[in-house]
């Protein structure tokens, strides 16, 4: 994959949005979510999709530990570790929130067995883990999986939306404005890492950033049953 420049005063983050539009918008405008938001969602898909995102979400944790990680070796600006570490706490309430929801829902969260798109989504998060990969790339993918939520569920909280009352809390953790602004903080992050990143880093993260489309746009058609 070609590096480009990032041009005029976007940021890279931001021309790899606009380059990569088709795909971006394939991940955050999925029909899984359309369906929420217009409410012709099928509740099995939903309780599906919780079931399989509490397997991913535990993956996530360690993955945020080693950007966390990268972040206390490498990073040059105090304030990442505290933002990261604010992730982090809220990923503990994230967990604390999904049993609460599946239980709501009768959903088993025990011996869920995971599906092939999350195994695969789970395999990159942990190759992403390893010592070697950049801070830059492992931020840029943190970023990318965290927006593609907050893109998503945005979308459910619009006025013209009509989500179901019973998914508002879903749609308002990930697509509350508060999520937006951790997820603009963390855009900051890795637009100033890669400033100063090599050419192979920088190609590095956008193959990681278009990674993470793939894997979302997978993961919401095995939450369709796809
Ligand atoms: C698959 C997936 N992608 C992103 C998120 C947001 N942390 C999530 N919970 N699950």
């Amino acid at each position: 994959m070609e590096s480009r420049r990032s041009s005029g005063d976007m940021g890279r983050i931001a021309s790899w949005v606009k380059s990569h539009r088709p795909m971006y918008d394939r991940a955050t405008q999925h029909p899984f979510v359309v369906g929420i938001s217009d409410g012709s969602v099928d509740l099995s898909a939903f309780k599906r999709w919780l079931a399989q995102d509490y397997i991913f979400v535990k993956e996530f944790v360690p993955f945020l530990a080693s950007v966390l990680l990268k972040a206390w070796k490498h990073s040059d600006d105090e304030s990442d570790m505290e933002i990261l570490l604010g992730g982090m706490a809220s990923l503990s309430d994230e967990l604390a929130w999904f049993r609460k929801e599946a239980s709501k829902w009768d959903v088993k969260l025990v011996g869920i067995v995971p599906q092939k798109a999350n195994l695969e989504y789970c395999r990159f998060l942990q190759s992403l883990m390893l010592p070697e990969v950049d801070y830059a790339v492992a931020i840029t993918a943190f970023w990318a999986i965290e927006t593609v939520y907050q893109e998503s569920f945005s979308l459910c909280l619009d006025s013209s939306s009509k989500t179901p009352e019973e998914l508002m809390e879903t749609c308002q953790r990930w697509g509350s404005a508060n999520f937006g602004h951790y997820c603009r903080s963390l855009q900051k992050i890795a637009d100033r890492c890669l400033e100063k990143a090599s050419s192979d880093i920088i190609r590095k993260a956008e193959e990681a950033f278009v990674c993470v489309l793939e894997h979302e746009f997978n993961f919401w058609n095995m939450s369709c049953g796809e």
